[in-house]
């Protein structure tokens, strides 16, 4: 199933504590964001990639496209404020037909594998809306402050990764609605949901993690260091 994907690399990286763009960090000796770049330009079904970055930092990325030679990223967009903004705008630079296949996908997710994106991209082509997602090992808790109010059934518990895969008309419809209705969620089939419209399931990997904090730098080297033994 071809589709053109956008990756996400315009957030600040406060939760890692590195000063500095997370997805810049070094990770066995490229940066974060060309280990998730490298995944897309070596899939034969990635006809494009748009990649969103701050304003600030487009000269860095172009530099490092040009340096380790990715190139499928035809398209730049600036990013926004807010993950969600930044969706939308890397959204309005794709130049894809209503039904043809868009991914979403953290710049901050290197270990995402080919086999796990042909499958989401396969369910977004028949469901319209998908994600990578895992279940859920520990027991979750919803609380108000510090208070317990409820522990959730863990059996129907996943947590959501990306890519995230759309037809490109629904996810277009659930965005606009976003902003007609002032709603921001904190990924993309959240949107989706709110139309009322199926959202698929595709059970992926833990190795998918997002860096977000050190701890998850310290993961990705034992990942890159057992894929070299
Ligand atoms: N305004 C934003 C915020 C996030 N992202 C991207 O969305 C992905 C997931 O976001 P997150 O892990 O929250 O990254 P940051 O926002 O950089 O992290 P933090 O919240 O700790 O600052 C990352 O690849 C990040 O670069 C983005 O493109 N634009
Ligand atoms: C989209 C996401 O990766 C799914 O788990 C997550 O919601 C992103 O959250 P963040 O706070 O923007 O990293």
């Amino acid at each position: 199933m071809d589709y053109q994907v956008v990756v996400l690399a315009a957030g600040q990286g406060r939760r890692m504590g590195a000063g500095e763009n997370k997805v810049l960090l070094d990770l066995a000796g490229a940066p974060v964001i060309v280990h998730t770049l490298r995944v897309f330009e070596t899939d034969p079904s990635c006809k494009g990639i748009v990649l969103v970055t701050r304003g600030d930092e487009q000269d860095q990325f172009h530099e490092l496209i040009d340096k380790y030679r990715i190139t499928k990223v035809r398209t730049f967009a600036k990013g926004g404020s807010e993950r969600q903004e930044s969706v939308r705008l890397g959204l309005e630079a794709v130049k894809l037909a209503p039904d043809d296949i868009v991914l979403i996908h953290d710049g901050a997710r290197p270990f995402i594998t080919r086999e796990s994106i042909t499958r989401v991209a396969k369910a977004a082509a028949e469901y319209g809306a998908s994600l990578l997602a895992v279940p859920v090992k520990d027991t979750i808790k919803q609380a108000t402050g510090l208070k317990v109010e409820r522990t959730l059934e863990r059996k129907s518990l996943w947590a959501a990764q990306t890519p995230q895969a759309f037809r490109l008309s629904v996810i277009q419809e659930a965005h606009q609605k976003s902003v007609e209705t002032q709603f921001m969620g904190t990924d993309d089939v959240s949107l989706v949901e709110r139309l009322e419209m199926p959202v698929q399931i595709v059970e992926g990997s833990y190795r998918n993690i997002k860096l977000t904090t050190p701890e998850d730098l310290v993961i990705a080297q034992l990942f890159i260091e057992r894929e070299e033994e």
